[in-house]
Order: structure tokens, then sequence, then C-alpha cells
């Protein structure tokens, strides 16, 4: 088997905020309309506020208002309430994102379930994940994760998977189980695997297309990869790399790898997408764009499509 196709997300993420920041552009020159996201974070959590940071900037790029809110991680759970009613209340708000994981004092489904589902730009939100699994999904934010990395699956095998077997490894309402509902929806046929499946590395060589959403670095090596698969490592993992030296305290640095293990995986798969610069990128364009999608509901406008 040749060496395997890399699949650049962040190329992709470019070409979608590149239209999310025309589109805003004459939205907001018709209408007056600008998009806001409003992005709540609660404690200090480092690598939340990397991911926190560069959502904001992504979005003031894009020509929309970003409006950012720290709350410390001893914020009850009713002052967070109270600040996504204020955020549902206004108008210049069309997209809330409220960074997951929440402090352990905070009861998380909750508080996704105060936001409004017309700006629960995550996707959510109960009334969206209904709206995804029943097949309303012209009405539903879908989430930004498995949002991407469809649209990296597709320019790989176009719309059409009719035939191909998708297999998926991890079941978390984020990730796993949207990812699921639109391959189910674009006519894979779908299995979702997770910590409980017996003989995991068999059932992921039956899939044309491998989805990894885990959390466990670099999981999946060549056996469990199919001759010809298309992988999707939606994996974010950072691990020591006392390799690259080591910091001021004496602490190794450290990389970022994916939960498949890239070079074994490769040899294998017709493609598969990197960790950084996979499905990451893709995750805060889907961002940006299901924002646009509100905005423009909200002006009465058609939203482009992606
Ligand atoms: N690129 C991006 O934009 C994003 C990346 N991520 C990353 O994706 C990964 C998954 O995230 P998320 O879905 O939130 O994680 P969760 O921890 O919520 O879910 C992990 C899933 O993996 C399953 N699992 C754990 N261990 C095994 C195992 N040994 N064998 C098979 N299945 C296993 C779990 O099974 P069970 O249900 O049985 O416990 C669970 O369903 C993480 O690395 C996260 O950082 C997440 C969001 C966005
Ligand atoms: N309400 C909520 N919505 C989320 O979408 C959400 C969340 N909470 N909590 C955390 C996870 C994680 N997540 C990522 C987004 C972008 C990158 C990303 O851009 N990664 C870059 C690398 C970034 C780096 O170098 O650290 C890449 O893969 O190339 C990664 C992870 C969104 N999440």
């Amino acid at each position: 088997m040749a060496e395997a196709k890399r699949i650049d997300g962040k190329a992709a993420a470019a070409r979608i905020i590149d239209i999310v920041t025309r589109e805003t552009a004459t939205l907001t020159t018709a209408t007056g309309v600008v998009p806001g996201l409003a992005v709540v974070i609660v404690g200090e959590d480092p690598a939340s506020q990397v991911y926190v940071g560069s959502k904001a900037k992504t979005a003031k790029a894009c020509g929309f208002k970003s409006i950012k809110h720290e709350l410390p991680a001893e914020t009850g759970e009713a002052a967070l309430l109270k600040r996504i009613a204020d955020l549902n209340a206004d108008p210049e708000v069309h997209g809330i994102l409220v960074q997951l994981p929440l402090p352990k004092h905070i009861d998380e489904t909750k508080v996704v379930q105060a936001i409004d589902p017309d700006k629960d730009v995550d996707g959510f939100h109960l009334i969206n994940v209904g709206r995804l699994s029943t097949g309303a999904s012209a009405k539903a934010f879908v989430p930004c994760t498995p949002a991407g990395s469809m649209i990296l699956i597709r320019e790989v095998l176009g719309d059409d998977l009719s035939g191909k077997s998708a297999v998926i490894v991890g079941r978390s309402n984020i990730v796993g189980k949207p990812m699921a509902q639109l391959l189910l929806a674009a006519d894979a046929t779908v299995t979702i695997a997770h910590s409980r499946t017996r003989d995991l590395a068999s059932v992921c060589r039956g899939a044309d297309i491998l989805v990894a959403a885990v959390g466990r670095p670099e999981m999946l090596n060549g056996a469990y990869v199919k001759d010809g698969a298309v992988v999707i490592d939606v994996g974010i993992n950072r691990v020591d790399a006392p390799e690259k030296g080591h910091d001021e305290d004496g602490m190794p640095k450290t990389r970022l790898v994916g939960d498949v293990n890239y070079a074994d995986a490769s040899e294998k798969a017709a493609a598969i997408t990197p960790v950084p610069g996979g499905v990451g990128p893709m995750t805060i364009a889907m961002l940006m764009a299901n924002t646009l999608r509100s905005a423009c509901r909200a002006a009465d406008v058609a939203p482009p499509k992606f």
C-alpha cells in the first residue's frame, strides 16, 4: 500500500473561514447585523484557555463581535445560569458557547439546556440533538467537531457514503454520537464502539471510514486499520516530549498526539488526518459557520452552504 494521503484540516478550515468572512461582510453591509459569539469559560484550565483564545481570535478575524466571558473557578451554578439568561436575551449575541468541562460543582447538563437552542452553536442542546437524530437537520445546529470531520471525509469520498461501513470509537455526546448520526444520514452503515467493545481491533478493521474519538494517545495502530480506509483522528492528547527539551522548571516539553498512531496507520490507510492540523482547526471553523448561520437566521437572510 502506498503512503496514505494526509488530509489537510488546516487548509480546509482556512477555506471555510474565508467563506464565513466574505459572507459576514455581505450580511453586515446588507442588514447591519454583525454576528455575535459569546464564549463563556469558568476557571483557569490552561488548555481550555488556549482553545477559547483561538476561538475568539478567529471570530474577530471573520468580522464577528466576539465576547469572552471569563468567570472564576468558584463561580456558582446560579451565577452561570444568570449569565446565560442574559446572553439568551441579548439580541447582539447569535451564538453562545460554554467551554466544557465545567468545574465539578456545576451541573453541565443543566447549563447546556439553559442555552437558547437557537443560539446553541455547539449543537449540544436536547432540541438540536433531537433535530439531528430525527433528520430535521436543516434547522439543527450540528456539533462542530463531527460536522468538520464530515467535511474532511467528503473531501476524500464525496457526498454519497452508501455502501461504506463506518466505525466510530467513542460514544460521547459531543463527538461519538453526533458523528454516528451524520454518517448514518449520509447512508453509511454505522457501528459505534466503546470501552466495553470486545475485540476492538477486528471491529475497526471492518471500517471503510474509521473515526477515533477516545482520548487515549496513539491507541489505534495499523492493526486497527483496513487497507484503503479513511481515518479521522479526533483525539487531542498532550504528552511529554523530553526529546524536545525541558522548560525552566525542569518539566519536559510536550507535544500533541491523536488517538491514532499516524505513522503506523498511514501504512494501511488511503487517507488520514494528522494531529495537530486535522480535525482541531475544522472544529473552530465550523463554530464560525454555525454562528454566521445563526446571525443569518436572526436577520431573515438565507445562510451560505458549507
Ligand atoms: N479535535 C477536536 O476539536 C476535539 C477533540 N476532542 C478530543 O477527542 C477525544 C475524545 O473526546 P470525548 O468524546 O469528549 O471523550 P470522552 O472521554 O467523553 O469519551 C471517550 C470515549 O472513548 C471510549 N473509550 C475510552 N477508552 C476506550 C478504550 N480503551 N477502548 C475503546 N473505547 C474507549 C469511552 O467509552 P465508554 O463510553 O465506554 O467509557 C468513551 O465513549 C479526546 O482526545 C478529546 O480531547 C474532543 C472534542 C473536540
Ligand atoms: N463547549 C465546548 N465546545 C467545544 O468545541 C470544545 C469544548 N467545549 N471543550 C474542549 C473541546 C476541544 N476542542 C478543540 C478545538 C480546537 C482544537 C484545535 O484547534 N487544535 C489544533 C491544535 C491546537 C494546539 O496546538 O493546542 C489542531 O489540532 O491542530 C482542539 C480542540 C473544542 N472543544
